[in-house]
């Protein structure tokens, strides 16, 4: 489980956010006593009496875990301490000063039921040594609770990497703010619950965990027009955009159109199609005011065709939403065409589609970024982690989803409920995220082993539970 709505910050933003608390007046000692009183809290509810191991590190997340090792002795609980190493001068130090209890080494330490882990945190800079990883993982798989503070011990707070990180953490208290690590690449397999501590440091950041979106209801005097007018591009594989197409559907649109050489006629009577001979023609059928998105690229297939609707699409500056095909099509290139734009764009890469296209380093977040801002579209960057980004530097991240979504058509169902979302008026990072919000609800309500068809039926309940 992963808090919704929750600011995400790196190692180095929250250096800054600590020196602001600092320059406020608030004594570096002090920080770490709420951090250390956190955790103890966090612990003691977990633990329900039984006996305490506690990790404490060289840094200032060992600090953390001397202050929760005097807290929770001071209440009356059986604590022992592993120190790894003489902690750093400061208040690390000086909070191991106050700790009186039972301390060992690593290699003497004894499993005991619950286990907290203060090795390391948002200052883990290499791999965990491998004599130091085996005994954290065996204690980890001994203890019967594992609680790591801030940051799961050998996991990358800026990327999600795995440095060594055990297997088995079962609450991670996340301090002040969530790290990317928390939601990207291993980070989603190693942190258990994630809970998050408020300990009193500013957060403010355009980079959040997505939450549950407002929808809302259609007003009296709404119609199909009004509620807005999505149109889907058929290609070589038709199935693929009809999926886009019926998704768009039931997720609130007022007309949907399925537009193809020969549109499929199967399926609902609602569904509007709209054959067209050559791309010309599509050009010209795009030219439609009443259009308020366009859906271009499942299914679209790679040849001369599927180029010369992609020019159609490009040149009828309407809000597009560009997946699959459409994007490999673009390739290398994506930011040359799209710069030149004057409509909204949103792509919608997997990875593999998402490599391809951009060379950027780094964490999935900041290569979402730098796509964002070389192709000033919005890029909604999906996987178990997806990661959507705005040109301006807005963030969203929602990880932790169904892993049934790994099926064949699911990424075309998010087309669509995207393509509903930016007709109906909603905009950049903020129609990416009820998107990915709605689309993930689904997946959930759809059950295990569901196919693409099938969590479709499901998308207009989601709506429903945002209203
Ligand atoms: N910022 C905030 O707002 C607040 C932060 N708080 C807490 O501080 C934590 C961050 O503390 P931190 O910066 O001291 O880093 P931390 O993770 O304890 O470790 C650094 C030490 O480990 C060492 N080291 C690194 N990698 C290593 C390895 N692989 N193997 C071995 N050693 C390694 C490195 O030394 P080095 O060897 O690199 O010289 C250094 O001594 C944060 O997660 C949170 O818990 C809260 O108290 C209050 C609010
Ligand atoms: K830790």
């Amino acid at each position: 489980m992963i808090p919704a709505n929750a600011p995400i910050l790196t190692a180095e933003q929250m250096v800054d956010a600590e020196q602001a608390v600092f320059a406020s007046g608030v004594s570096q000692d002090e920080l770490m006593e709420r951090a250390g009183e956190a955790v103890a809290r966090e612990t003691a509810r977990f633990a329900m009496g039984r006996p305490i191991l506690i990790l404490a590190g060289p840094g200032n997340n060992g600090g953390d875990a001397y202050v929760a090792a005097r807290l929770l002795q001071r209440e009356g609980l059986d604590v022992s301490v592993v120190a790894t190493g003489a902690p750093k001068a400061g208040a690390a130090e000086r909070m191991q000063a106050l700790w009186h209890g039972a301390t060992t080494s690593l290699y003497a330490a004894r499993p005991r039921p619950v286990l907290v882990d203060g090795l390391f945190g948002t200052g883990l800079m290499r791999p965990l040594e491998r004599g130091l990883a085996a005994v954290f993982a065996d204690l980890c798989a001994q203890a019967e609770f594992t609680l790591s503070i801030d940051v799961p011990s050998g996991l990358d707070s800026d990327t999600g990497a795995d440095l060594g990180a055990p297997a088995g953490i079962d609450v991670t208290l996340a301090l002040g703010a969530l790290k990317p690590g928390h939601l990207l690449d291993a980070g989603l397999e190693r942190c258990g619950r994630i809970l998050l501590a408020d300990i009193g440091i500013d957060s403010d950041t355009g980079w959040r965990t997505a939450g549950r979106p407002q929808l809302v209801t259609p007003h009296a005097h709404s119609h199909k027009y009004s509620r807005g007018l999505v149109v889907v591009i058929e290609g070589a594989m038709p199935g693929a955009a009809r999926l886009s197409a019926l998704a768009a559907m039931t997720a609130g649109s007022g007309y949907v159109v399925l537009a193809g050489e020969k549109p499929w006629q199967g399926g609902p009577d609602a569904l509007v199609r709209r054959a067209f001979g050559t791309s010309t023609d599509l050009a010209e059928f795009l030219e439609w005011d009443r259009i308020d998105a366009v859906v271009l690229g499942p299914g679209l297939g790679r040849d001369g065709n599927a180029d010369g609707y992609l020019r159609a699409a490009f040149a009828a500056e309407k809000p597009l939403i560009l997946d699959g095909d459409a994007l490999s099509l673009l390739g290398t290139n994506a930011a040359s065409w799209l710069q030149s734009r004057q409509a909204p764009t949103w792509l919608t890469p997997h990875s593999g589609e998402f490599d391809r296209m951009f060379g950027f380093d780094g964490s999935k977040i900041e290569r979402t970024l730098a796509a964002a801002r070389a192709t000033g579209a919005t890029i909604v960057h999906k996987g178990a982690d997806t990661v959507m980004a705005s040109p301006k530097g807005a963030v969203r991240v929602l990880a932790g989803g169904s892993s049934w979504l790994s099926t064949a058509g699911t990424g075309d169902v998010l087309a669509g409920v995207l393509a509903a979302q930016v007709a109906q008026g909603s905009k950049g990072v903020q129609a990416a995220e009820a998107a990915a919000w709605l689309h993930g609800r689904a997946a959930r309500l759809a059950g295990p082993a569901f196919y693409a068809d099938d969590m479709i039926k499901h998308i207009s309940e989601a709506v429903g539970e945002c209203l």
